[in-house]
């Protein structure tokens, strides 16, 4: 049964079944990508916990996991512009092949300045799979190699996705009706 839509929301974009089925079709390529490879998954937190949980237990190659507290969002709807790190990753990646794993592409800022950072740290490869991307709202371009959906420039929350740290757990991706934060 579908999950009902909560009364926060002005619509629901992506529902958990097209979510769950996009991860599978996702979890096929990588699999298929990193046959034979060492491959790291980066979760970035807090966002990015449910799509990394439900993606890595699709795979069927062997993997580690890892994660990283990055943040430019504090508690509004906006990207500052600037990203912290909060908690670093526990492994060295200099030689390894790293999968970062995200929730969401919003301006690009987040991932294109982690991107950097980890190739800079000496990783074999860094690609990045994202849940969702804003295209419209892109400040800076970011290569996304393996992506679920691309969704309209609304502010969006569920599936890991917050808005001042609440409806992470919603199972969907929906839209937050605006008089929930425009008061
Ligand atoms: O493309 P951008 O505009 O940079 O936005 C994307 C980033 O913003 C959100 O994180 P947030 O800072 O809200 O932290 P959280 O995951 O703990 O909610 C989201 O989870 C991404 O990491
Ligand atoms: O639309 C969004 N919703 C929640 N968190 C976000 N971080 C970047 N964009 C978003
Ligand atoms: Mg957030």
């Amino acid at each position: 049964m579908a999950a009902e839509q909560h009364p926060d929301l002005d619509e629901i974009l992506i529902t958990e079944a097209q979510m769950q089925e996009r991860l599978a079709e996702l979890a096929k390529e990588i699999d298929r990508d990193y046959e034979g490879k060492d491959l790291l998954l980066v979760g970035v937190l807090k966002g990015a916990v449910m799509v990394m949980a439900d993606l890595a237990r699709k795979l069927t190659i062997p993997v580690t996991m890892d994660w990283m507290a990055v943040s430019s969002y504090g508690s509004g709807t906006k990207s500052s512009g600037v990203v912290r790190i909060l908690k670093d990753l526990d492994t060295d990646v200099a030689g390894r092949h790293v999968l970062i794993v995200e929730d969401i592409i919003d301006s690009g800022l987040t991932l294109s300045w982690l991107a950097r950072n980890l190739q800079s740290r000496g990783a074999a490869s860094v690609a990045i799979a994202s849940a969702l991307r804003k295209k419209e709202a892109a400040k800076v371009d970011v290569d996304v190699r393996y992506l679920g959906f691309d969704i309209p420039n609304h502010f969006v929350v569920g599936y890991g996705l917050d808005y001042a740290e609440q409806y992470r757990t919603l199972p969907y991706v929906g839209i937050l009706a605006k008089r929930v934060y425009e008061r």
